[in-house]
């Protein structure tokens, strides 16, 4: 189904009105390459949730067209969204959206279990032990520290070897320091395993971990800057707010 050499995310011309009138994105293209590790970054209310609800066929466009590893999205109902990200995305959330009652192992191949597939053992092995959480398979989410958890979380993002991962604001819950060792790993399973990721944040700190930095604001994407620096990127969202 998906198209040889397609990249991983292509957003064409897409407008997303809510009901009520707000125009959250506002004919917004990209073209997200495989094993890129690309940063959305922008003020609140920029359109940066949007964009990755849109970009995710977690959410419709009112115009325009969204490819996921080359399968147009936007265009499907609601029962094959579900499917095309069940076997093409990955997510991690801010909250880690573990499930409190399932074990870490149980919560790391959910995803693979939705989708009706069965686990790549050596794969899975791999996957923990790159998170570290081989000593904590057994242990349910409340058991783990926030880092853990959204360890896990990436893990469970993962296991399915998504096309893309979409990650949205992934480190807004951690100190300073766990977060720095949790974008470190983001940024690091990039380089290794060739994953795709699409972080959404606030941070110009965690923006500059990303290959690209995509500037949203109104709706609009206003700069695609590369290998990003945190000072660059601080000062063009203070810019953009004193507008
Ligand atoms: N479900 C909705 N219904 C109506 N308006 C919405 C809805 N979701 C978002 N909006 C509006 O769309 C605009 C973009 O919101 P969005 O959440 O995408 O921005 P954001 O950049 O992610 O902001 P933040 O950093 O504060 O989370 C805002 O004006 C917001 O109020």
């Amino acid at each position: 189904m998906s198209v040889p050499g397609a990249a991983a995310v292509v957003l064409e011309r897409v407008t997303k009105v809510y009901p009520g009138g707000v125009r959250a994105l506002d004919e917004v293209s990209l073209t997200v390459e495989r094993e890129a590790f690309v940063a959305v970054v922008g003020p609140s209310g920029a359109g940066k949730s949007t964009l990755m609800q849109c970009a995710a066929g977690l959410d419709v466009p009112t115009s325009g067209r969204v490819f996921v590893d080359g399968v147009e999205i936007g265009g499907l109902d609601e029962v094959w969204r579900t499917e095309v990200r069940r076997q093409r995305v990955g997510f991690v959330f801010q909250a880690y959206n573990l499930v409190p009652s399932l074990s870490v192992v149980e919560n790391i191949t959910l995803p693979l279990r939705l989708a009706g597939r069965v686990p790549d053992r050596a794969w899975l092995r791999t996957l923990v032990e790159r998170v570290g959480l081989a000593g904590r398979l057994g242990y349910r989410p409340g058991e783990l520290s926030g880092g853990e958890q959204q360890r896990a979380a990436i893990a469970r993002a993962l296991v399915t070897r998504p096309a893309v991962v979409f990650a949205d604001e992934p480190t807004a819950a951690l100190d300073l320091r766990t977060a720095q060792d949790v974008l470190g790993l983001l940024r690091d399973l990039v380089g290794e395993f060739g994953q795709t990721l699409v972080m959404v944040t606030h941070d110009p700190a965690a923006a500059a971990r990303a290959d690209l930095a995509l500037v949203l604001a109104d709706g609009r994407i206003v700069d695609a800057v590369e290998s990003p620096t945190a000072v660059g990127l601080a000062q063009r969202l203070a810019d953009l707010e004193a507008e």
